[in-house]
């Protein structure tokens, strides 16, 4: 499957450095605790970073007359070598204040020890320093592919720390740890890789020495040590360390070495006698070693644990989102240029090759020759009677990566015979532009003249195995061939089926063939208009689907008679009172909305049916208008009493009727475009436009709407269907 450069980075690093990052990141556990351990010995003292070196050295001085050399090491601990009161060497941790011994320098911890050598060189001296300076850098770049990945998933920079939808356990908390780690492991990487460039002398950490004009050396005004403004302005915090003077000589004096600089300090004036600013790349390695090792607090230590530990689920995560992508490779049985039915996929992590896989199975099974790949392979198809397009929308309503370049692709090449198409389109309501990709492909099919739509595009929301359903049983009863419930993809293998009871059929006196049925069923509470009803007139595996309309809670259907139509022919021959076995399919996406401030309806023929009951049931009078069109005016008669019924109750708002056959011959498409500025007044105020018919009508329907909302609102229709603006069923 394609993928963006990113990803591919992203992945190409972390494969080429997990079994070093692994390493690393246990050893980096382990050593975090290095410094948590020695913070626990007693050798630190209360208000230390309020200590100044006018209190201290005097102080130390005091107790130690023989005192060479203070130092103050990352635990803030100050250590002093001198001679003791017994005349004794002592080297130890003393209260900066007082003098008083608080403990010697314990034994390096073993563990430590070889743990940090492991890290560091992995006890290959500097080869193996190397390596690791090689694996650090290589992390700063997978963190930094990392970042573009999540402000691509987010949809940019500024919603990078929005809420994250839940994919499965890997991909989401491969994301949502991301984001909190990412700045210490991008820490973590930096420093470990300016730590391994600096033992290679890249930078310049080369200190000068401080030169003392002996010449101008001044024994006056002779100043006491706590008195000196050095001293005073210094704090013990900032000296790494200080050297005494030697003896009481004015030649001798205190040599104190800061974090970024090194001065030399007259012991009887307090004048600064010289003065060295080290190079920035000696500041830079001390703070990298601070950040890296987490040897100066023991939050930031904890928080390198935290993130090294992450850097391992990071690992885990990321093969298993990988092997996950990869499970969804098809081996083709046929050639692209042998097969019969094409199956074109769009998915950015997989799970809709799932059900793609399926149908293509099940079409092999039936002998098809059924070819299966990603949308950006599109290509002449020369022996394809079917293409089905199942494609999942990702970022603002765009195509998945291995459906970026379809667009293109299908414009350069233009199909040489009719081919029948379906689109399904995967998304989740969580997001705006619901299954956008998947509209806009629909959209732009409708408009090649080999492109024939089978039936209306269908949509699944978060991977629904019912809502995928409806679109294989709506697929089957067209193209003739079966795609049944898989058991893979928990569908009901056996419909349970209800029994209703006819309680009308009315003649079909019209020319165009026209009826319609109404059934009584006990607990009809559940059905409402837009649902279908599914009837097995043979009483075998095939089924018909029906539009509901729910009236004076009855179902009725309307129906077209077709010679030697199995449904609409077992139908018609219904007589009051004989029962029957269906089903009831929800249909949800053709609900009447439930928020929707206006409503327009748009059907020609029997696709009316829904409409009908949506009007007797618009209890809240929501405003409502009803675009239909039929080939003559009698036609209108089998559904004049519902309708006339909610113009007077108010259910109805407008009734605008087009006649084909009779008149000045208009259908429902002229209706629309004689309306433009209401219908764009409709869809900007939030109404809804709901298409019931056939995809011959939808086509044109949704042709003017295309042009009227292009030119009055500069948005496709497909932004209004894929923010429910825009319902269909058609077939
Ligand atoms: C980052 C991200 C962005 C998404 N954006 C959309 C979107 O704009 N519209 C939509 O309907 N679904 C969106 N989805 C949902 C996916 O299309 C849906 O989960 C789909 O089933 C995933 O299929 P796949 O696993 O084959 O990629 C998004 C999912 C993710 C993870």
């Amino acid at each position: 499957m394609t993928i963006s450069i990113w990803r591919y980075s992203h992945l190409a690093l972390a494969v080429s450095s997990f079994l070093l990052l692994t390493l690393l990141s246990i050893t980096g556990i382990i050593l975090a605790f290095e410094p948590i351990s020695q913070k626990t010995q007693p050798f630190g003292v209360n208000g230390f970073s309020q200590i100044t070196l006018a209190k201290s050295l005097p102080a130390l001085r005091k107790a130690y007359p023989d005192i060479s050399e203070l130092t103050v090491d990352a635990n803030q601990f100050v250590k002093i070598k001198a001679t003791d009161t017994n005349g004794k060497n002592l080297d130890a941790f003393v209260d900066p204040l007082s003098g008083k011994v608080l403990g010697t320098t314990p034994k390096e911890n073993d563990l430590f020890e070889t743990v940090r050598s492991l890290h560091r060189s992995l006890f290959l001296h500097e080869v193996g320093r190397a390596i690791i300076g090689v694996t650090a850098f290589l992390l700063m770049l997978i963190t930094t592919s990392g970042i573009a990945l999540i402000i691509q998933r987010q949809r940019g920079i500024r919603h990078f720390f929005k809420r994250i939808v839940r994919d499965s356990f890997a991909q989401y908390y491969h994301v949502v740890l991301g984001r909190l780690s990412l700045i210490p492991i991008l820490i973590i990487a930096i420093s470990g890789t300016y730590l391994s460039l600096a033992r290679f002398d890249i930078f310049d950490i080369k200190k000068n020495s401080i030169k003392v004009d002996f010449d101008n050396i001044k024994s006056t005004p002779v100043r006491k040590a706590t008195e000196i403004s050095v001293f005073k302005n210094t704090k013990l915090s900032e000296v790494e360390s200080v050297e005494f003077p030697f003896s009481e000589d004015v030649e001798d004096y205190y040599t104190i070495k800061l974090k970024d600089r090194e001065i030399a300090v007259n012991q009887i004036t307090g004048d600064i006698l010289s003065e060295v600013v080290y190079p920035k790349a000696v500041v830079y390695s001390n703070l990298s070693l601070d950040l890296h090792t987490g040897r100066t607090s023991i939050v930031w230590a904890l928080v390198l644990a935290v993130a090294a530990a992450n850097i391992l689920f990071f690992i885990y995560s990321g093969f298993a989102i990988t092997l996950k992508r990869r499970a969804n490779r098809v081996d083709n049985k046929f050639k692209a240029n042998e097969s019969n039915v094409i199956i074109l996929i769009g998915s950015e992590n997989g799970s809709t090759y799932r059900f793609a896989k399926a149908v293509h199975q099940q079409l092999l099974k039936q002998g098809q020759r059924s070819f299966i790949t990603e949308l950006n392979n599109y290509t002449i198809f020369p022996k394809a009677e079917h293409l089905i397009i199942i494609t999942a929308t990702y970022g603002l309503g765009n195509a998945p990566t291995n459906a970026a370049k379809f667009f293109n692709l299908l414009k350069k090449y233009p199909q040489g015979q009719n081919i029948n198409y379906s689109v399904l389109g995967f998304g989740s309501h969580a997001y705006p532009d619901f299954c956008q990709f998947a509209f806009e492909i629909n959209n732009f099919l409708s408009q090649q003249t080999w492109a024939k739509p089978l039936i209306d595009v269908h949509t699944v929301n978060d991977r629904s195995p019912q809502e995928f359903e409806l679109w294989a049983e709506a697929w089957s009863q067209q193209s003739g061939l079966i795609i049944e419930a898989s058991a893979d993809l928990k569908m009901p293998q056996k419909h349970k089926l209800k029994s209703f009871t006819v309680s009308s059929n009315t003649a079909t006196g019209t020319e165009d063939g026209a009826f319609s049925v109404r059934l009584k069923t006990k607990r009809l509470q559940k059905v409402t208009s837009g649902d279908l009803l599914a009837i097995y007139p043979a009483n075998d595996n095939r089924e018909r689907l029906y539009s509901i309309g729910v009236i004076d809670n009855e179902i009725q259907l309307s129906v077209r008679l077709h010679e030697h139509g199995l449904g609409s022919g077992f139908l018609h021959r219904l007589t009051v009172g004989q029962k029957m076995q269906a089903r009831i399919v929800y249909n949800k996406h053709f609900h009447f909305p439930a928020k929707s401030p206006e409503v327009v309806m748009i059907s020609n023929g029997t696709g009316i049916a829904p409409f009908l009951g949506m009007i007797n049931q618009n209890k809240a009078n929501v405003p409502c208008h009803l675009y239909c069109g039929f080939r003559h005016s009698h036609s209108v008669d089998n559904y004049k009493a519902v309708l006339n019924q909610g113009k007077a109750a108010g259910k109805l708002q407008h009734l605008r009727v087009a006649l084909s056959r009779e008149g000045n011959k208009q259908y429902v498409s002229d209706l629309i475009a004689r309306d433009p500025d209401f219908m764009v007044n409709v869809l900007s105020t939030k109404g809804t436009i709901m298409i019931c018919g056939s995809l011959a009508m939808q086509r044109d329907v949704m042709d003017v709407l295309e042009g009227i909302c292009k030119t009055k609102t500069g948005k496709g229709i497909s932004y209004y269907q894929s923010h429910n603006q825009i319902l269909t069923d058609c077939y």
